[in-house]
């Protein structure tokens, strides 16, 4: 174990993860945080990139900047999927290493491994099988981007690692109604459902797929958790090892905004992976544990939500 500290480069601070991580750091005394907004650095600009990385040089970076989306998002653009992820990761990594960054931390997705792989997914299911296709072009990019890590630090002796979370949920979400994740859209709609007595709510796809979520305090936590390590696993998953059927959830998000009407299915829209839940045993046996579990986490959400609505600054993005 090492302790944190030096300046630590938070790309996409203005995120979902990059605001928690931001939130985490702000409790370690010897941590300088670094940030840029998408109008000072574009992270798809190589010379802007590489102009950053040489005046700043980070003793650290947690790369949570990326073109994220919902099954839906991910389905429609994957040009942008797999071009503006490659481009950003690509550029930061090689950026990094020239400007004698000693340790990055990329993040990339479950929707990394195999569609249809045994469950709890392992670490080791990576590349044993065909990628869903909903999410082919954005795993494709999270791909690329571990093993550039991987192969820098075998091939240079530098720590660049990764984590795979799952699905996540929390403060500073997106609530788009088209581009999100289930679980912010489902807030949403039945929050507003609930406003406006609509009698019943529907939910895309058949309801059966399952998922696992991490609240994304959780996930932060793991982040500055797997930076103390001093020789980590190439990656990781990061997850509660626990997951639901989309139905369920749906069920559970009624419960916590309190709507008591009908929900209804949509088979018209993509399921995508049918059972998405990650063995967490390697995070687990290293020492970190995840704290908040689901209803938890949900009550906490719809507090933020409600808030952020309140104030105007809810994402819809
Ligand atoms: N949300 C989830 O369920 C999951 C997320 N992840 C991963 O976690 C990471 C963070 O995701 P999350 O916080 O949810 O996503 P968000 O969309 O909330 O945040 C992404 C951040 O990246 C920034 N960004 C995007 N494009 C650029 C660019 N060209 N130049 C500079 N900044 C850019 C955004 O900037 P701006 O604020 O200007 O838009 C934003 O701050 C990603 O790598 C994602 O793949 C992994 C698993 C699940
Ligand atoms: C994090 C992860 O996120 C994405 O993968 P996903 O897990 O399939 O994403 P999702 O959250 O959008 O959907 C989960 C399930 O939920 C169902 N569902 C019901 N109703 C709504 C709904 O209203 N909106 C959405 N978005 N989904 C809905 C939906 O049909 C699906 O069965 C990829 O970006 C992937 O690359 C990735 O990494």
């Amino acid at each position: 174990m090492t302790e944190i500290s030096g300046k630590i480069y938070v790309a996409g601070h203005r995120g979902m993860v990059g605001s928690a991580v931001c939130r985490r750091l702000a409790s370690e005394k010897n941590c300088e945080v670094l940030t840029a907004t998408r109008d000072q650095l574009d992270l798809t600009n190589q010379r802007a990139v590489e102009d950053f990385f040489a005046r700043e040089r980070p003793d650290a970076v947690i790369f949570a900047a990326a073109r994220v989306g919902g099954v839906l998002a991910n389905d429609t653009y994957p040009v942008e999927f797999l071009g503006d992820n490659v481009l950003m990761s690509t550029f930061a990594i090689n950026a990094a290493y020239t400007a004698g960054v000693k340790r990055f931390l990329f993040l990339g997705s479950t929707c990394i491994y195999p569609r249809d792989c045994p469950q709890p997914i392992q670490e080791d299911a990576l590349l044993t099988g065909p990628l869903e296709k909903t999410n082919e072009a954005y795993a494709l990019a999270k791909i690329a981007g571990l093993k550039l890590c991987q192969f820098y630090r075998r091939q240079h002796g530098v720590m660049f690692h990764s984590a795979m979370p799952t699905n996540l949920y929390g403060p500073g979400d997106n609530y788009h109604p088209q581009h999100s994740h289930v679980l912010p859209a489902l807030l949403r709609r039945f929050h507003e459902a609930t406003q406006q007595e609509i009698d019943s709510v529907t939910i895309w796809g058949t309801g059966t797929p399952r998922r696992e979520f991490l609240y994304v305090d959780d996930l932060a936590d793991a982040l500055v958790f797997m930076l103390t390590q001093s020789n980590p696993p190439d990656w990781v998953n990061v997850g509660t090892g626990v997951d639901l059927s989309i139905l369920d959830l749906a069920h559970l998000v009624a419960k916590t905004v309190g709507y008591q009407g009908e929900i209804k299915t949509d088979p018209s829209k993509p399921d995508g992976t049918p059972v998405k839940c990650s063995d967490v045993s390697r995070l687990n046996s290293l020492g970190w544990k995840h704290q908040v579990e689901l209803a938890e986490g949900l009550e906490r959400t719809y507090d933020h939500f409600l808030s952020e609505l309140e104030s105007g600054l809810m994402r819809s993005v």
